[in-house]
């Protein structure tokens, strides 16, 4: 029998109107709802931010503005919340703004959860049917004069790097149409190409992927579309001069469990993980390949190059286990406890773009930490490189529990700079009542050796129901502490990823770019429902825990009455 994952709910055209809530474990300690919108100028400094620091840090972060109305709720599935940290002259100014994407507009304007579970329009309220569902959560990128909000499910969503205004989703000049757009594109700093795809690219459970080039002027000239061995996660890539890796998690997809009002993803414990090699130019179809490997999770790319034997080299964190919990296996019973720890080393392979498809392969080399949010010089990207870090895990160091509780977002204590070259590494612990969100490094100047600068990033300072936005100097020993710590007067979230943008960048563009000629969506337009759009085979949303036959109306049955 399915497990109905969904609890009864006052669908608004209901008389019952209740004042907001937030319960259940997601929403708890660290993880209490943020929900704010604003500014905070010049943030406290401690130590000092250097000078040539001049740029913004961007991030984003799951954030529910409405309690949701599904059972065993994930953060994945809250609202996307951009946070930005300008600093300039050794100050930070701190301004904050939703995404306004079609589904958080809805919601909005009916001030409450319509939309259901993860990735699964079958547990939508009815009023918002066809609305797009996407909700921008997880990585923010700068293109060409926007930031890019994404979640890999849905188009982007362009903002304004200055304002944080949503301008709409975006479709390059009407280049990329396509439902889906990964989190995770990819930015040559040799050409200047912006390598993007989508996996469940026609829709879900496909296993088709599209595949983009954008070139420098924000041209469209390579599309191709390939086929995955299985329809799984496909989250992260990696690029080198020639071949683009996409490593495919065994984490499958199954329309039947979505029809039925279950999970999007579930975890295969017996599925081997998966690495698609393609071209970067000119490709077709046929000239994807698929190497395997023994059963894991994959966590982010560090970078990716092609040696001097012409072999590709790909490093990315790679768990032995399922580290998303929240998507079980299907066979897994009821109450059966997720696993806590892991294993994640960093992963070194190196494939052979010549080898048959099908080939099997070993790590070639492991980075022996526990990390993740790996992060590297991105002016080295898809180059040989030697220096990355991560959000470290360290275990052995103290962690106040009575103080703090569990520890929100995983129990990642340090930030870690390490170095391929002599397998050095240098680690920061930010206290028995901190944990760390993904940092970004920035270099000292523009012709600084490679991993030479600073890295800078979130620390959640659970004790106090804060975060501190540190910076790291590379040059120096991590062990010695931030060099400054620039402190937020209140807590956000845990946040997914983000990236830091020069100000020459910013406004630069905004000449090229001017802003006023950027058409903005219509919010009465955008979050009309568009009946029949996503609901195929005759079914109707699920609401109230039954699955609704098209025939029968959705009328009477569970309250709703067509809206307002
Ligand atoms: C970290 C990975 C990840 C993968 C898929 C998601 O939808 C997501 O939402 C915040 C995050
Ligand atoms: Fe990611």
């Amino acid at each position: 029998m399915a497990h109905i994952d969904i609890i009864p709910v006052d669908l608004p055209g209901s008389d019952s109107k209740k004042p907001l809530k937030f319960s259940g474990d997601i929403f708890q300690g660290f993880n209490a709802p943020c929900r704010f919108e604003g500014s905070v100028e010049q943030l406290e400094v401690l130590g000092e931010i250097p000078r040539s620091i001049d740029g913004t840090f961007y991030r984003v972060m799951p954030d529910h503005h409405y309690p949701p109305f599904v059972q065993n709720e994930i953060h994945f599935n809250g609202d996307g919340v951009i946070s930005a940290f300008k600093i300039e002259n050794g100050e930070c100014d701190f301004q904050q703004m939703a995404v306004r994407t079609h589904r958080f507009l809805a919601e909005k304007k009916h001030r409450r959860a319509l939309f259901g579970k993860y990735r699964n329009a079958y547990t939508d309220n009815p009023l918002v049917e066809g609305v797009l569902r996407t909700i921008s959560n997880t990585n923010i990128v700068f293109h060409r004069g926007v930031l890019l909000a994404l979640k890999e499910d849905g188009p982007p969503f362009a903002m304004d790097p200055t304002t944080l205004e949503t301008f709409g989703v975006w479709d390059f000049q009407g280049q990329i149409k396509t439902p889906t757009f990964t989190a995770h594109p990819k930015f040559d700093p040799l050409t200047g190409d912006m390598v993007c795809y989508g996996y469940e690219a026609k829709g879900d459970a496909s296993k088709d992927i599209v595949v983009y080039n954008v070139d420098k002027e924000g041209r469209k000239t390579d599309e191709v579309w390939v086929k995955a061995p299985w329809c799984g996660m496909i989250h992260d890539i990696g690029i080198t001069r020639n071949y683009i890796i996409f490593p495919l998690t065994p984490i499958t997809v199954d329309a039947d469990r979505i029809k039925r009002g279950g999970n999007h993803f579930a975890w295969q414990p017996k599925l081997d993980q998966a690495y698609g090699i393609l071209p970067r130019r000119g490709a077709k179809s046929e000239d994807m390949k698929w190497f395997y490997a023994d059963n894991a999770f994959h966590g982010h790319v560090a970078n990716a190059y092609e040696n001097e034997e012409g072999n590709i080299v790909i490093d990315l964190t790679v768990a032995d286990g399922n580290v998303f919990y929240f998507f079980p296996p299907d066979e897994s019973r009821v109450g059966e406890p997720p696993r806590v720890k892991f294993n994640s080393p960093m992963h070194r392979w190196v494939f052979d773009p010549k080898a048959p498809d099908g080939t099997r392969y070993k790590p070639h080399e492991l980075f022996d930490t526990q990390g993740e949010f790996a992060r590297s010089d991105d002016r080295y990207l898809g180059q040989p490189y030697n220096h990355f870090f991560l959000c470290v895990i360290d275990p052995t160091k103290p962690y106040n529990f009575q103080r703090c509780g569990p520890p929100v977002g995983g129990l990642f204590n340090c930030y870690g700079h390490f170095n391929w070259k002599n397998h050095s590494k240098s680690i920061w612990f930010a206290g028995d009542c901190s944990t760390v969100q993904e940092p970004v490094f920035i270099p000292r100047s523009h012709d600084a050796p490679e991993g030479d600068g600073y890295l800078m990033g979130l620390v959640n300072r659970l004790d106090e129901l804060r975060n501190d936005l540190v910076i790291l100097d590379t040059a120096r020993p991590f062990e010695e502490g931030p060099i400054a710590v620039v402190k937020l007067p209140f807590k956000l979230r845990t946040g997914l990823h983000g990236n830091f943008v020069e100000s020459k960048d910013i406004k630069e563009w905004n000449e090229r770019l001017p802003r006023d000629q950027i058409p903005r969506q219509n919010v009465d337009e955008v979050i009309k429902a568009k009946a029949g759009s996503v609901y195929k085979d005759g079914l109707k949303p699920i609401m109230n825990g039954i699955l609704q036959p098209a025939a029968n109306g959705v009328k009477g049955t569970n309250g709703v009455n067509g809206g307002h």
